[in-house]
């Protein structure tokens, strides 16, 4: 694979102009920006992507120095990049690092920010736009919001003042709207980027474009044709030392109710007149008001126990460290959901996600219905199977469709084949990081892919139910065996459409 600047079929198409700004990480002591933060802008770096005047401020609880920060940020870099650091790309890059340690309720911590913000403005020969990425823990994202209006940073006359928010945007409905309403009593909304880093991949913004940039889809796009829809998210990982935060959120909160709601958005909704976010987003919402919160049965939820994953035994979820032994959290959730419009009336949709399956694949599976008549004899039509679209979104990403082909041979006999579109093949190039294009457009404030604060709310209309049910034990919890296809109560969902495909 050759890098997107260098490859013919991708090059100059990931310079959209990024004005100069300083970004401040809340949290850069954290896995997120070490993992996929700090790598994220070095690859944009490495590409070309950031401004030219582009400086990045660390903020944590650590009392490290600039210099310390700077190491820490080299190392993680260097082990977490998707490409090997060129010295020099990264040297530049880190020069313009600055850490500041402080606790978030701290004003001194503002009080050193706004000075270094300063200090970059009088370096770069003016005011640079001014990020704030909260990758704290979500307690903290009301604190540093307020603290930063309170502190005058969250508007300026001189330039753009934006603030990115991580997930979870709330734990609940109630939860949700509270966080809004303070968030947007200190920025307007144009001003936040509410993260779901589903939507920066590839292959999800390809929903999008399979659809809209395809016409021989459209016509079959609906209740007449699609018979029934399933979304998978499936992870081989359990919980890892995330114990405290997974322990209360569980599968529903942590995927469902956003990712899997999103690629369910971008799969239903109403072609926008323009690409632009409030349209974009409007028919997103669009969908999510349409669709009732699932009863009790129509959902499942089950806690993996020990097993053997790729080959290694690992432990049942109860023994994950920190994880209460009584817990009744769930680690795999099942919906069925169905979407009320024109469209889509009475296709179920189909969404499951857990960790420690048997392997890593996120993927759209729409299901057409079978043909009315079958002139074949019936030994040739055995293998006559209705059609299937998949959106392949990680990993082989891609899109394949499968269609009924006759064997060559005297006889008349059919079997499914596979028409195949490989990102790897056609672009012949490695595809950037969610987070890579995410921050860039952030800084570009452009909020196509980033949630609205409406969008947000009704994505828990729909959860809230659930999670009602699920602690009065409706459904009760099941259970399934580490590395297995999930719990044998999700196969009930799916019963008179088929099975789940294979994990
Ligand atoms: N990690 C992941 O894979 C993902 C994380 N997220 C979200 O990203 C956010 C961050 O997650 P993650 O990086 O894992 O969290 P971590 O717990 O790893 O990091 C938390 C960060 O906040 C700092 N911090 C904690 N308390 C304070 C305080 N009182 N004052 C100042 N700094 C403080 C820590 O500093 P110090 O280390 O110096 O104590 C650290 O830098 C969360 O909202 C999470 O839900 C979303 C998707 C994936
Ligand atoms: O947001 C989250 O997503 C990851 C899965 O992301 P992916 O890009 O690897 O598909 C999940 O592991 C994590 O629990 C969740 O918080």
């Amino acid at each position: 694979m050759t890098d997107t600047a260098e490859n013919p079929l991708t090059a100059g198409l990931e310079r959209l102009p990024v004005d100069p700004t300083t970004l401040t990480i809340f949290g850069a002591t954290g896995d997120l920006a070490r993992r996929k933060l700090l790598p994220a802008l070095y690859n944009l770096a490495h590409d070309g992507a950031l401004p030219e005047r582009f400086n990045l401020i660390g903020i944590a609880r650590s009392q490290s120095s600039h210099e310390d920060y700077q190491r820490e940020a080299r190392e993680a870099i260097e082990q977490f990049s998707r490409r090997r650091p060129d010295p020099a790309v990264l040297d530049a890059l880190l020069d313009r690092v600055r850490y500041i340690p402080g606790s978030f309720g701290d004003d001194d911590a503002y009080d050193s920010l706004s000075a270094q913000l300063d200090e970059f403005d009088a370096d770069n020969g003016g005011p640079l736009n001014r990020a704030f990425y909260l990758s704290t823990a979500p307690a903290f994202f009301p604190v540093i919001v307020e603290h930063l209006g309170e502190h005058g940073l969250a508007h300026r006359a001189d330039c753009q003042v934006r603030v990115i928010i991580e997930k979870p945007f709330g734990t609940t409905g109630a939860e949700a709207s509270e966080l809004n309403r303070r968030v947007l009593a200190v920025f307007d909304e144009k001003q936040v980027f509410r993260i779901d880093h589903y939507l920066g991949k590839e292959t999800v913004q390809n929903v999008l474009a399979f659809r809209f940039a395809n016409g021989m889809f459209e016509p079959l796009w609906n209740r007449n044709y699609i018979d029934h829809v399933e979304i998978t998210a499936a992870e081989e990982v359990g919980i890892g030392s995330r114990a405290g935060y997974y322990d209360s959120a569980g599968a529903l909160r942590d995927l469902v109710q956003n990712h899997m709601l999103q690629l369910l958005c971008l799969l239903c909704m109403e072609p926008p007149v323009t690409f632009t976010a409030d349209e974009v987003r409007d028919e997103k919402v669009k969908v999510l008001r349409a669709i009732r919160a699932p009863a009790p049965d129509e959902t499942v939820r089950a806690q993996y126990t020990a097993g053997t994953v790729g080959g290694e035994d690992v432990r049942g979820y109860l023994e994950e460290e920190g994880v209460p032994p009584e817990s009744q959290t769930e680690t795999f959730a099942s919906l069925r959901l169905e979407v009320d419009t024109w469209r889509w009336n009475g296709v179920p949709f189909y969404l499951r996600t857990g960790k420690r399956l048997a392997r890593k694949v996120t993927e759209i599976a729409v299901i057409l219905k079978p043909v009315p008549h079958l002139a074949f004899a019936k030994e040739g039509s055995l293998g006559v199977q209705p059609n299937q679209l998949i959106l392949h979104v990680q990993p082989n990403e891609g899109v394949s469709l499968s269609l009924g082909a006759k064997i060559p041979g005297t006889r008349m006999v059919i079997r499914p084949v596979q028409m195949e579109f490989l990102y790897g093949t056609a672009f012949m190039s490695q595809s950037p990081e969610a987070y890579e294009r995410l921050i860039t457009d952030a800084m570009r404030g452009d909020a196509t892919l980033f949630t609205r604060n409406d969008e947000v709310e009704a994505q828990w209309r729909i959860i809230d139910p659930v999670l009602g049910a699920w602690q009065r034990d409706d459904p009760p919890l099941a259970h399934y065996e580490a590395g297995s296809q999930g719990p044998p109560e999700a196969d009930r969902l799916l019963e008179g459409d088929d099975r789940w495909r294979a994990i």
